[in-house]
């Protein structure tokens, strides 16, 4: 079977939003008039089609991203729904690595928010062109030049109208093509029907202003269409499209578009301009990845490549069980066949193949360079992990995923939930990578650690939804972590030797701090001082301990240790007995080594009224917080600051009581930094530890 859509004719795009601008509407809206629905969902009344989770539908915000696909004017358009929230910002990330282009859509009220300036630096940080869809624009207090201004203040993006609304708020009536110099109503049920007409009278001179400004913009991506401007002639259409278009790809200028997802108005526009602008999956730069000899390789948008893909998405489907969504960057695979894993070097059988559409989904026998689409029934791959031809090897650039800063224990009640409990923590962790489990060594709790307090709350609700485990959830707690501060060289010992077979694992090991760079080992013994064979029993060894931590029980990070030197029995040795050493070693670092706790720095973005200012900034310093910055935003102010995590409990009604409900907030992880003394030894105490 051949293709059903060029290449050049797909467009792999996600929406990006802050919380509430309008993402979900929106995007039903496309699938609407794509053709896919044909009764649009209100989100709030739970009758959404793209939020299928139940607790997604209940908190109105959307967790997953799922890829759904939509056909308009001929063009395939793949589109990845990413959600708004903080705690989720990984989603975002995910998402991004495996689109070519975006619409970030504003809510015309408010123009750029806090959260969308995350994403926005996230995108362009993964060199993804975007075009704006400033939504809203019939709600009170919408004004479209304030939130086009916006994007170049606040983002300091080169954004470019290229549309107009007429009206606004109460009398929005459609919008103004600046491009074709034409106005366009929206009429019919749902605004199905595109008319297009003369622009009215009275906006004809702010029309004229800013199709020159757009010009002059798309000017400076074309030679040729710069001297017809600076001429005074009227460049052909075509030509203006295709300049817009060189400078989106170029990700140096930012078409913005307007309407109302709501009102039914401007999103057939919106949907041409990711025709017309956002880049095909043959116009974004090839991926690079690692063959079997370590070396670099390029694999290329073409259906003659080997097989190569990115599984970017783990979920369970109550229908037909675990779903795998991937990206195919090269080459083609059918369905019945098997593709390697090359990322936990395992074959998968490539069994049902699936693409979703809003609310069906339809089984497919072959997937193409360019395509996204899900597996059914893989057994081991996990999000990030490469797909690739079994006879041609690749690995794919990885993602990287942070570390989860929150956690919480969670105690089964009965016996028979906490054998539940273990198999729906694997499940969850599967889909998630951001979200980890561990057991506490003291307590024997089971812990589970996520990138927030929501995305914790939206884990125990699915524990109890969809696995029926019933639990005790403790409060949630930092996931504070440890490292150490000087170098030394330690020693590590574990002789037994009590009668029969004893024990021996002797080794030295330099340890050393290595920030940024995570563990990192060094084989560095000579003459066999410990033996060949249980070297990487010794790095395994430390891997186990460093979980456990030095001084308070949490995981280590950014340590180098180098085996320099030990010895062995030749009967006593083995590979558990240099794991214990190497972990006794690790432990007799507390006292050369210096550790220290670190606690993640959270980057907070208050928004209140200017009169709430000097609160606001009182409040934060009591918190142990560092003012950043503060900005003027219309008549309110956007204080920035660094506050730990540990601080932030109940932020949001401390906030909510002191503005009388007017500030708002959003925080992100920045930073590790190490914990003052005082809390220090509060921490140890309540770890049941000592200070030595
Ligand atoms: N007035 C007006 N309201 C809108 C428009 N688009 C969306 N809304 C409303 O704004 C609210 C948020 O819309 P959603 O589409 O759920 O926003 P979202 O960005 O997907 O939000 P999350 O999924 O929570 O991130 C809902 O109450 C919508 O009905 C619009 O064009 N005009």
């Amino acid at each position: 079977m051949a293709r059903e859509f060029p290449l050049e004719k797909t467009r792999n795009i996600g929406i990006m939003a802050h919380i509430d601008a309008g993402k979900t509407t929106t995007t039903e809206r496309v699938l609407y008039y794509t053709g896919k629905i044909h009764k649009i969902g209100e989100t709030h009344d739970g009758a959404s089609q793209m939020d299928w989770m139940e607790q997604e539908q209940e908190r109105g915000i959307t967790i997953t991203s799922a890829a759904t696909t939509a056909h308009w004017k001929g063009y395939r358009i793949n589109i990845i729904d990413t959600p708004g929230h903080v705690d989720f910002t990984v989603e975002v990330e995910r998402s991004l690595r495996v689109l070519d282009g975006a619409v970030t859509v504003l809510d015309s009220k408010a123009g750029v928010e806090p959260q969308t300036e995350t994403v926005w630096r996230q995108a362009t940080t993964y060199g993804v062109p975007r075009i704006v869809f400033s939504n809203k624009m019939d709600a009170t207090g919408a004004d479209f030049i304030m939130s086009l201004e916006s994007i170049g203040k606040r983002l300091g993006a080169n954004a470019v109208a290229i549309q107009l609304p007429i009206g606004a708020e109460s009398t929005f009536e459609g919008v103004i093509d600046l491009v074709t110099m034409k106005a366009l109503y929206f009429e019919g049920a749902e605004g199905i029907e595109v008319i297009e007409k003369e622009i009215p009278d009275e906006y004809k001179d702010q029309a004229q202003e800013y199709h020159e400004k757009m010009l002059e913009a798309a000017a400076s991506f074309d030679d040729d269409l710069l001297m017809q401007v600076l001429e005074g002639e009227e460049p052909d259409i075509a030509q203006v499209k295709a300049a817009i278009r060189k400078g989106t790809l170029a990700v140096e200028l930012f078409p913005v578009l307007c309407g109302s997802a709501y009102k039914d108005k401007g999103v057939q526009p919106m949907l041409d301009a990711v025709i017309d602008y956002l880049p095909a999956p043959t116009d974004v730069p090839s991926i690079k990845g690692t063959d079997a000899e370590g070396n670099e390789v390029d694999r290329h948008p073409s259906d003659d490549e080997p097989f190569a893909a990115l599984a970017f998405k783990v979920m369970t489907d109550p229908y037909v069980g675990k779903l795998t969504f991937f990206r195919v960057y090269s080459g083609t695979a059918e369905s019945g066949t098997y593709v390697l894993n090359s990322t936990k070097d395992k074959r998968e059988r490539l069994g049902r193949i699936l693409q979703m559409h809003a609310n069906h989904r339809k089984e497919i026998d072959k997937v193409y360079a360019g395509d996204i689409a899900a597996a059914v029934g893989f057994k081991n791959t996990t999000t990030g992990d490469t797909l690739c031809d079994e006879n041609n090897f690749v690995i794919l650039e990885k993602m990287e995923f942070p570390e989860p800063v929150i956690e919480l224990a969670i105690e089964p009640k009965t016996k028979a939930d906490n054998d539940k409990l273990g198999i729906a923590l694997a499940k969850l962790a599967e889909e998630d990578p951001t979200f980890r489990t561990s057991t506490n060594p003291e307590t024997g709790d089971t812990i589970i650690a996520g990138m927030g307090e929501l995305h914790l709350d939206v884990i125990v609700d699915r524990l109890k939804r969809e696995f029926n485990v019933v639990a005790n959830v403790g409060a949630p707690q930092v996931a504070y972590r440890e490292t150490i501060t000087k170098a030394a060289d330690v020693e590590g010992k574990f002789i037994r030797q009590s009668g029969g077979r004893g024990q021996y694992g002797h080794v030295w090991i330099k340890f050393e701090p290595n920030p940024g760079k995570g563990f990192e080992f060094v084989d560095a013994v000579v003459g066999g001082a410990v033996p060949r064979e249980y070297i990487g029993s010794v790095k395994q060894g430390l891997e186990e301990a460093l979980n456990n931590g030095i001084i308070a029980g949490y995981p280590v990070l950014d340590i180098k240790a180098t085996l320099f030197d030990g010895s062995y029995h030749d009967v006593d040795s083995s590979e558990q007995a240099y794991k214990i050493a190497a972990s006794m070693a690790l432990k007799n670092s507390a006292k050369k080594c210096d550790p220290v706790i670190l606690e993640p720095i959270m980057k907070v973005e208050v928004t209140a009224p200017a009169e709430y200012l000097g609160s606001v900034m009182g409040d934060i310093s009591s918190r142990r917080g560092m003012i950043d910055g503060q900005e003027e935003r219309g008549n309110a102010v956007m204080v920035e600051a660094s506050v730990p995590l540990s601080e932030m409990f109940g932020y949001a009604t401390d906030l909510r009581s002191f503005t009388q409900g007017r500030g708002n907030y959003t925080m992100q992880f920045n930073r590790y930094e190490q914990v003052p003394k005082s809390i220090r030894e509060k921490i140890i105490k309540e770890k049941g530890g000592k200070e030595d």
